[in-house]
């Protein structure tokens, strides 16, 4: 049996408990940012550093169909905001009663106030038409993309760089704004700024939209609804 000392982890790991923790940190104080950007622009060096950490993502067949497209226009981003203006008044309308209001009440992006918007893509074909690993389900490829907008997002969460993730938008309205060919598919806008506060819990909990859901009921052991 392995032993499980710290220094015996450590030496596994080569972690010491002070950088696992600090992974952990990371992870438990990541937050969805929309309304705490400061307006300073983000450093070329630290955006950098950050895409790194994106592009480090694991993918499938290691194609990374990744791009991103980094936008620090006012303009631009102006455009992006009204597009999910008009997205988002019709979401607010597939609501009923009460939690329409509530749904109008959330502050939902930070797409102006956030000095760069950084629109995230997967390009299905960057490998050719047949990816190792995604023979039989065509969705691997955005879930890749997704793996490294997480890696961006917890290397942000330690550079003190807020990342607020919008998805309230018809895909086609961010291409034609951004000029991103039809094959190529729209995973995310993050919107991206400094913040000097974060939230201690999602602000969704917060607000009292929806709250986390206890662990043990989601875990199953050797088969579907088996958590005994
Ligand atoms: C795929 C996807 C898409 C979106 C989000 C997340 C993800 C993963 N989230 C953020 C989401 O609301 C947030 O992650 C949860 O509420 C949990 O909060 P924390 O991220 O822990 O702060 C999000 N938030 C928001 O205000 N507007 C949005 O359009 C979206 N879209």
């Amino acid at each position: 049996m392995r032993p499980f000392d710290e220094d015996a982890l450590s030496a596994a790991s080569g972690f010491s408990l002070a950088e696992r923790e600090a992974v952990y940190h990371a992870i438990m104080t990541r937050r969805d940012v929309r309304s705490q950007f400061l307006p300073d622009p983000l450093p070329d060096d630290l955006v950098r550093r950050l895409l790194t950490a994106a592009h480090h993502a694991p993918s499938v067949g290691f194609m990374q169909p990744w791009n991103f497209i980094l936008v620090k226009s006012a303009t631009v981003r102006a455009r992006v905001r009204d597009a999910f203006a008009r997205a988002n008044e019709e979401a607010a309308l597939m609501f009923e009663g009460e939690r329409r209001r509530a749904y109008r009440s959330l502050k939902l992006e930070g797409i102006v106030e956030a000095p760069l918007g950084i629109c995230v893509t997967c390009d299905p074909t960057r490998s050719g038409s047949v990816v190792l690993g995604r023979t039989h389900n065509p969705r691997m490829d955005s879930y890749s993309t997704v793996c490294a907008i997480q890696n961006l997002w917890l290397a942000a969460r330690a550079e003190g760089v807020g990342i607020g993730w919008v998805s309230i938008f018809h895909e086609g309205d961010l291409k034609s704004i951004l000029g991103i060919p039809q094959h190529i598919e729209v995973v995310a806008w993050l919107c991206a700024g400094f913040v000097d506060r974060l939230y201690d819990e999602p602000e969704l909990s917060v607000k009292g939209w929806r709250q986390r859901l206890p662990l043990d009921e989601l875990v199953f052991h050797d088969g579907w609804g088996l958590n005994t």
